[in-house]
Formats: structure tokens, sequence, C-alpha cells
């Protein structure tokens, strides 16, 4: 039985209730203390490390590398993005194709770089995609290419596997080069027709994509989402209408109208003047042995009207074939062209070269060709002194097989200014690769942002709930605390002890 005539010693145990009091008094103060230092310097953000992809664009005139960075989230970050080039191509090497991997080390030492050394290196894909140049080779050199190529991307130290060196298909090539110039617009994932078509002149080949509402044949439509929008876009691959491609097959052409025999082709597409020796040589069925078969001297005759009707018959080649209702390209479809478009490569390197504004209409290319290739030779060395005699050719030649194809074959208007002749958009770079980066982090690009202010506001919140959540319970466990009065009661001799709210 406990002894209640002994008085209680309350003295040691209300010290003790302050002491206890005052521990969680100090830790409610520091947990406020550290959710305020949090609030107002936030720590630094951990986030994983930037991240790279390299894709390489083996062209038909050179192989590109680029380098793309991402953010800590994973989104593009072009401004830290790189580019480096090399010339020739990888179809350059078809004769020997097991030396078409060393073409690829500059490259590689420069995205190394790029990247921050090894380390990050072999944390980062690369991908070689090659275009028009190994299309058009047999299937057998371009798996040679392909195979020495893989040899050396293997002991590269990035992140590599064998099938992630191909040649892509032309379609996918121009569906990426429409990503890319999207993406830069600001218009990809949204209203299918306030997206802009894209057309681009390269060197073996052509490409034109853009949304089309027509029905189109299964082949000639590809469907690309983006988030909640499906597009529907024709997409289609010139394979040999590509600049540098067509100016051979034009010069073909001449070779074969050569009825004379003499051996001298009159060259529209050519300054009066300008004289060169072309050689035809023979590949037999081994591409390492060659014989010359013919000479012949391409001799300028300067005339654009000629030249345009010349580059008309070339683009119509295989139109025989066609098998749809109406062919526009070769034996190929082309539905009507809707909307805008950025014209890109040749066609911008050739408007630039005229000093053709951004938006010009097929009207300007006319004028500026006409002039062009109606002056002699001299008078061209002489007011371009860094260009060469090939290059006066060349632009003679592009700027009458632009009208060619865009006017007299796609049925562009010659006063229509909805083709802008670019390579950016802003200052982004619109390439297929931007493209292809983009396609194969989408899914990263439509999460919604991280950034490091909702990172930190979402931590800070639940560290403030929990203070005050704390704070609350302290003082309501203080509030409902029965507080005890002791009174000695002299009559009975003995204390007692009552509860007071
Ligand atoms: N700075 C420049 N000035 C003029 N023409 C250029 C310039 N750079 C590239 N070109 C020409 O533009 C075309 C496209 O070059 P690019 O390297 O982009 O194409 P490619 O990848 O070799 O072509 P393809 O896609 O057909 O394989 C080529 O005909 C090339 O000669």
């Amino acid at each position: 039985m406990p002894d209640l005539t002994k008085p209680p010693s309350p003295q040691p145990r209300r010290r003790r209730c302050r002491l206890c009091g005052i521990c969680l008094g100090t830790a409610f103060l520091a947990l406020l203390v550290s959710a305020l230092v949090h609030l107002f310097f936030p720590p630094p953000q951990p986030g994983p490390s930037p991240r790279f992809a390299v894709i390489i664009d083996g062209g038909s005139t050179g192989t590109r590398v680029h380098v793309f960075a991402t953010r800590p989230d994973g989104r593009p970050d072009l401004a830290r993005s790189a580019v480096m080039r090399v010339s020739p191509g990888l179809s350059s090497f078809a004769a020997e194709p097991a030396r078409a991997g060393n073409s690829l080390r500059p490259l590689i030492d420069f995205s190394m770089e790029r990247v921050g050394g090894a380390g990050s290196a072999a944390a980062t894909e690369v991908r070689l995609m090659a275009t028009a140049g190994l299309r058009l080779l047999e299937e057998r050199v371009q798996e040679a290419i392909l195979s020495s190529c893989r040899d050396v991307l293997r002991a590269s130290g990035f992140r590599f596997e064998d099938p992630w060196a191909e040649v892509i298909p032309g379609s996918d090539e121009g569906i990426y080069a429409w990503v890319a110039a999207n993406y830069a617009l600001g218009t990809l994932g949204g209203d299918p027709h306030k997206t802009i078509g894209i057309i681009e002149l390269g060197g073996a080949s052509a490409q034109l994509t853009f949304v089309s509402d027509e029905v189109l044949a299964p082949e000639l439509s590809r469907n690309f989402t983006f988030g909640d929008t499906t597009y529907t876009l024709y997409s289609n691959s010139f394979l040999n209408f590509g600049q540098n491609a067509a100016q051979d097959s034009f010069h073909e052409i001449l070779r074969s109208r050569d009825s004379s025999k003499n051996g001298t082709l009159v060259d529209p597409c050519a300054p009066k003047g300008y004289s060169r020796i072309e050689e035809v040589i023979s590949k037999s069925s081994n591409v390492s042995s060659s014989k010359l078969e013919n000479q012949y001297v391409d001799s300028g005759d300067g005339d654009f009207t000629e030249c345009r009707s010349s580059s008309l018959v070339l683009l119509k080649k295989g139109k025989e074939k066609c098998q749809y209702q109406q062919c526009h390209l070769g034996p190929t479809f082309v539905p009507e062209l809707r909307g805008h478009f950025l014209a890109t490569e040749n066609f911008y390197f050739t408007s630039k070269f005229f000093g053709l504004k951004q938006s010009s209409s097929l009207s300007d290319f006319v004028l500026a060709g006409e002039q062009f290739c109606n002056k002699d030779l001299s008078t061209l060395r002489q007011k371009y002194p860094n260009q060469s005699d090939d290059d006066f050719s060349r632009y003679c030649f592009s700027s009458a097989y632009i009208v060619a194809l865009l006017h007299d074959s796609l049925g562009v208007p010659l006063d229509d200014k909805r083709i802008e002749y670019s390579n950016q958009v802003g200052d982004i770079q619109v390439e297929w690769a931007l493209g292809a980066f983009i396609s194969n982090i989408k899914d990263t690009i439509l999460e919604p942002p991280r950034t490091g202010i909702s990172t930190h506001k979402s931590r800070l919140l639940p560290a403030l709930l929990g203070v005050f959540l704390l704070g609350g319970a302290l003082w309501l466990a203080r509030w409902r605390k029965p507080k005890t009065k002791i009174i000695y009661d002299l009559e009975k001799g003995r204390y007692i002890i009552t509860r007071v709210s």
C-alpha cells in the first residue's frame, strides 16, 4: 500500500516536465529554422549529370557528327550542342569500304571532347544514320562500309550496338526534318494545320514532308504521334533528285544528245566561256576496277530558259512508269502543297548566293538565274573572286532546277511567298539529325517539366506541414495536459491531489 501520509515530491517531476517542454520547444524551433533556411537558401539540386546523344549523319557529300546535349531533366539543351563535319562522305569509300570507318575518327575525337571524356562517353549512345549517298550503292557495298564503321564505333568508348549503324529510309529522313522544323517553330504537338512542311534539296536526294488532308496511297503516307496529336504526313524522298546527283544526270542527258559525237557538250547551265573536261569512267561489277571510257568537253552556253526546260525533262524521268492518277516528280505522286514550307539545304544555299530574301518568290529565282546564267565567265570571275568556275555552273543549274522543281513540277505559283528559304528557324539549325534526336527523346520532352523550383517547393511543403503539425500537436498536448493542485490537509494530516482544468 502506498503511504499516502507521506507527501509526494512534486518538485523533481515539475522540473522534469519543464525540461521536456524546453527540449520539445527547442526541437520545434530547430525544425522551424531549418524549414525557413530551406525556403530561402535551397540546397543545390543533386540531379543526374548532363547527358548527351551522338548522331552521325552519313550524307552523300560529307559525314557530320551532332553532339546533342540534354538538361538534367532530359530536355534538349541546344545551346550546348555541337556539330562537326568531315568530307568526303562514306559513299566515296565504295571502292575500299574497309577504310570508311577511319573517316569517323576525327568525329569521335570531337564528340569525346564535347561530352567531357571517357567516363561520360560510356553512358552516351552513338548512332550512325546514313542517307542517300549509301542508298545509291549496292547493298553488298553498303554493308561493307557499315561494317567498317561499326568496328570503329564499337571501339570508340561510346555506347554502341551494331544495329545503331544503318542506312535510314528516305521517308524517315524527311519525317525527322519535319520534326526538327516544327520543334524549332514550337508547332510540334499542336494543330496539324498550323505545322510547317519541309522540302530539302540535298546532294543526292530531295525530301518533301508535310501534313496532307488528301487520301494517300499507304506507301506515301506516314503517321507521327507527338503527345495527344497524330499527324498524317505525306513523306517522300526522291533519290537522284538531289542537286549534285541531278546535275550529274543532266550531264548524262547532254552526253546522250551528243549526236555529232565530237565530244563537245553544249551546256545551257554553265556560263559562256566555261569549259571543263568530263571523264566517263566505267565501273565493272568489281567496284575496285574501273576504266576511262570516254572524254567530253563541257562548254557553257549560259541559257537559263533552256537549262530550266532540260531540268524539267530530268524531273519527269520515269513518268512513264506512273501508277497513280497523276505523277509530278518522276513516277511519283505528290499531293497539293498545303500551308507554309521551309526549303532547306541547296534551296537555301542558292537563295543565299543570289542574295534573295528568306521569303522570296520563285519569280525572284527566275530573275536572278536569268541575269546570272547570261553573264560570261570573265565577268563572273570578277564579280565573285572567291568562287570557282564550277560554282558558277552549279548556281546557274540550281536556279533553273529549283524553278523546274517547285513551279514546273509541283505547281507552286511563281508569285507565291509561302516558302521560306532557310536552314534555320530562329537560332535553331533545322537538320534531320535534330529531328531524329527529338523523336528518340519525345517521351521525356512530353513529361511535365520538373524544374528546380518545383522540386524545391515539393520538398518544402511537406517539411513546413510537418513543422506546423508538430507545433500544433505540442500546443494541443500542453493545452490538454491535466494540471494538478496539491494541498496539505491539516485536519486530515495528508496531501490532497486534485486535477484542475
Ligand atoms: N556552305 C555551303 N554552300 C553551298 N552549298 C553547300 C554548303 N554546304 C553544303 N552545301 C551543299 O548542300 C548540299 C547538301 O549538303 P549536306 O551535307 O547537307 O547534304 P548531304 O547530307 O551530303 O546530302 P544527302 O542528304 O543527299 O546525302 C550538298 O549538295 C552540298 O554540296
